[in-house]
This record gives C-alpha cells, sequence and structure tokens, in this order.
C-alpha cells in the first residue's frame, strides 16, 4: 500500500466513522412502544437519518465533489437504497451492546413489510454479518457502492470510473493483506453488492405498499426516491 493510498484510506474511514447514526435515534429503538405504526415511525426516522449520514460522508469521498454536480446527486440518488441497507447490515454485524439489534429486527419484521421482502433483507444480513468485514472494507465497500458509474442519468460515467477504480484497487491490496489465505475473498467481498441490487427492487415495492396504506415519508426521503 503506497502512502497516498494510505492517506486516502484514512480519510474515507474516519468519514465513515464519524457519519454514524446519532445516538439519540439508536436509543429511541429501544424505548418507544411497539405497534406497527410506532415502528414504522421508527423506520422513517431511521431512513432518513441514514440519508443525512449518506450525504455527509459522500462529500467527504477524495474526488466527489469536483464532479459534476448533477451527477452528485445523480450518484447519491442511485445508491441511497444500497448504501442504506450496507450500512444497517453493519449494525447488525456490530451486535449493538444493549440488544439494539434484536429491537431494529423485531420493528423491522412488524413495521408494515411485507414477508416476502423481509427474507432477502434478513438474508442479505446473515451474508454481510459473516464476511465478518473491518471497518476500512465496510467504508470502501461503501464509497465503490456510492461511485457506480452505471446510475441513471450520470453524465461524465468515466468521471466516476476513475475514482472508483482507485477504490477497488485500494480494497482489493486491502483485501489481500487482510486475508493472504483468503485470494476469493476480495471477490466475495463485490459479489455482495450484487445481491444489493437485487434488494433494491424490493426495495421499491415496499415504499409502495407502504403508500398504499396511507404511510407518509419524510420530505427527504420523497426527495431522494423520487416519491409522492
Ligand atoms: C433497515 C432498513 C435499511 C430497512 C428497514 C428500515 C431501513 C432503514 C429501511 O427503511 C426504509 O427504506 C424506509 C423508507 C421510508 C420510510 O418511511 C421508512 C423506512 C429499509
Amino acid at each position: 500500500i503506497t502512502k497516498e493510498q494510505r492517506t486516502l484510506m484514512k480519510v474515507i474511514v474516519d468519514a465513515y466513522s464519524t457519519h454514524q447514526i446519532p445516538q439519540d435515534v439508536a436509543k429511541k429503538l429501544l424505548q418507544e412502544q411497539y405497534s406497527a405504526d410506532e415502528n414504522f415511525l421508527l423506520l422513517t426516522e431511521m431512513a432518513t437519518s441514514q440519508v443525512q449520514v449518506l450525504v455527509e460522508f459522500t462529500k467527504n469521498i477524495p474526488g466527489f465533489l469536483s464532479l459534476d454536480r448533477e451527477d452528485q446527486i445523480a450518484l447519491l440518488k442511485g445508491s441511497a437504497v444500497e448504501a442504506m441497507f450496507l450500512r444497517s447490515a453493519q449494525v447488525f454485524s456490530r451486535k449493538m451492546p444493549s440488544g439494539q439489534t434484536e429491537v431494529l429486527e423485531e420493528r423491522i419484521r412488524k413495521s408494515g413489510i411485507s414477508e416476502e421482502f423481509i427474507i432477502p433483507m434478513f438474508n442479505f444480513y446473515k451474508s454481510i454479518v459473516s464476511l465478518h468485514m473491518v471497518q476500512e472494507e465496510q467504508a470502501l465497500l461503501t464509497t465503490i457502492t456510492i461511485l457506480t458509474p452505471d446510475r441513471p442519468y450520470v453524465k461524465d460515467q468515466q468521471a466516476v470510473e476513475r475514482i472508483q477504480e482507485t477504490m477497488l484497487e485500494l480494497l482489493r491490496k486491502l483485501c489481500v493483506l487482510q486475508r493472504p489465505q483468503e485470494p476469493q475473498y476480495f471477490a466475495r467481498l463485490l459479489g455482495r453488492l450484487t445481491e444489493l441490487r437485487t434488494l433494491s427492487h424490493y426495495h421499491a415495492e415496499m415504499l409502495t405498499s407502504w403508500r398504499t396504506n396511507d404511510h407518509k415519508f419524510t420530505p427527504l426521503l420523497c426527495e431522494i426516491w423520487d416519491v409522492q
């Protein structure tokens, strides 16, 4: 790993660990009572704060702010769901101390999300937990997801590809250093990104079913997912 790669790694991991879900949202998950409506409100708050965290984190990705402004928006809108699932998967893999993981799982299961979506979602979480990723890998995998050149409406895909390639090369080196005995580990990490894309299709259906049951989203969620 070169000196500039080490610097790049530090910037990304610092940004990733700085921008976490605020403690008050995490605490609420434990306190509020259990009803489908209350659970939905908590998940709404959690999703909203995750989008805010995503925007702040993305601004710290070296090179992102030098991209075309409209492409920055297109990348954020195109990756929000995947980044959200990656980050919440890390909440599950961290096995929160005060049993927040179980509570969060319970609230997700009882918030009006149909079972056909719950199953793939928790399978994904299990597949992420089983990788036992270190924070550097989590931060880089999220960065690589955000910097996916072929999102809808991205005009200068080459510019995005150039930054993404830097991150892919860095992650590849990290995986070799981190797991010399597992040469296919890097490929397995990238395989999770493919799994993520299928989840985002389910996510669109989830939003529709919530809206059909007259659930309200926050303005930020409406904006990032072009709903309402
Ligand atoms: C853990 C998750 C990634 C999984 C269940 C909660 C999440 C934060 C996310 O919720 C929403 O997208 C969502 C969208 C709109 C809304 O009003 C509430 C939640 C899907």
